[in-house]
C-alpha cells in the first residue's frame, strides 16, 4: 500500500504548474481537508483562479459543533488545507506555523460557502496568506490568516515510524 515515501513522491511530483483555473490535486488520498479516500474528511476540491486559489464547499453533519453548525475545528482545518493549495503556484512545500482564524458569522450545515487564499507576499521561506469563506450573498462568514514556512522532504519523513495507519483502511 501507500507508504511515506510513495506519498512524497506522488505530492512532489504535483508542484508542476497547473493552469488557471485548473483542478489542483489533493495532497494525498487520505488528507483530512482534501483527500478522497478519507471517510472522515471534508473532500475539499480547489481550482486555481489566477494567483488564488478557490473552493465551495459545503459542510455536513460529521463537522457539527452547534447543532447545524460547524464546529470551528473544521473550519480551521479547512482553511488551512486552503492555504496548502497555494503551495502548488509556489512550486514548493512549506507547512503552517502559525494560523489564525476570525468568526464573523456561525458557518451552517449544508449550506454552501465559497473560500478564495492569496498569498499576500513571501519573505525567504516565509509565506504569509489570507483567505476567506463568503456565504452565496457575499456575506463574510470566516477570515483566516496564516504564515507557512517553506520545509525540504526531510520535515515530512518525520512521519515514517507512524505512517502504518496511512496503509490500512480508515
Ligand atoms: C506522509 C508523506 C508526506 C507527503 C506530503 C504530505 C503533504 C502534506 C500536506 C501539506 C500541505 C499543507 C496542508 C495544510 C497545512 C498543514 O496542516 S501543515 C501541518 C501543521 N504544521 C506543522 O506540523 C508544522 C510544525 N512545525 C514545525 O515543524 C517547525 O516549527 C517548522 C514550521 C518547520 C519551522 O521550524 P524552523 O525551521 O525551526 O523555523 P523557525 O526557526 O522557528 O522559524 C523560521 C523563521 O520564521 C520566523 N517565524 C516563526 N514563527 C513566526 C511567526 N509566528 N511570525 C513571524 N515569523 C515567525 C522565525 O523568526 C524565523 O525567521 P528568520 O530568523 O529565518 O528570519
Amino acid at each position: 500500500m501507500t507508504s511515506v515515501e510513495e506519498i512524497l513522491a506522488t505530492w512532489l511530483d504535483k508542484f508542476k504548474p497547473h493552469e488557471d483555473g485548473a483542478l489542483l490535486p489533493p495532497h494525498h488520498d487520505h488528507c483530512l481537508a482534501c483527500g478522497p479516500d478519507n471517510p472522515h474528511g471534508h473532500h475539499l476540491v480547489v481550482h486555481r483562479r489566477g494567483e488564488e486559489v478557490h473552493a465551495v464547499h459545503v459542510f455536513d453533519q460529521r463537522h457539527v459543533g452547534a447543532p447545524g453548525i460547524a464546529h470551528g475545528g473544521a473550519v480551521a482545518t479547512v482553511l488551512d488545507d486552503l492555504f496548502g493549495f497555494l503551495l502548488y503556484l509556489t512550486g514548493a512545500p512549506a507547512v503552517t506555523r502559525q494560523l489564525e482564524v476570525r468568526y464573523d458569522s456561525p458557518v451552517l450545515l449544508g449550506v454552501a460557502y465559497e473560500l478564495v487564499a492569496k498569498i499576500v507576499r513571501a519573505e525567504g521561506r516565509k509565506l504569509f496568506v489570507e483567505a476567506e469563506m463568503r456565504d452565496t450573498s457575499g456575506g463574510l462568514v470566516a477570515f483566516a490568516s496564516a504564515l507557512f514556512l517553506r520545509v525540504d522532504e526531510a520535515h515530512f519523513r518525520q512521519g515514517a515510524s507512524n505512517s502504518p495507519p496511512l496503509a490500512r483502511p480508515i
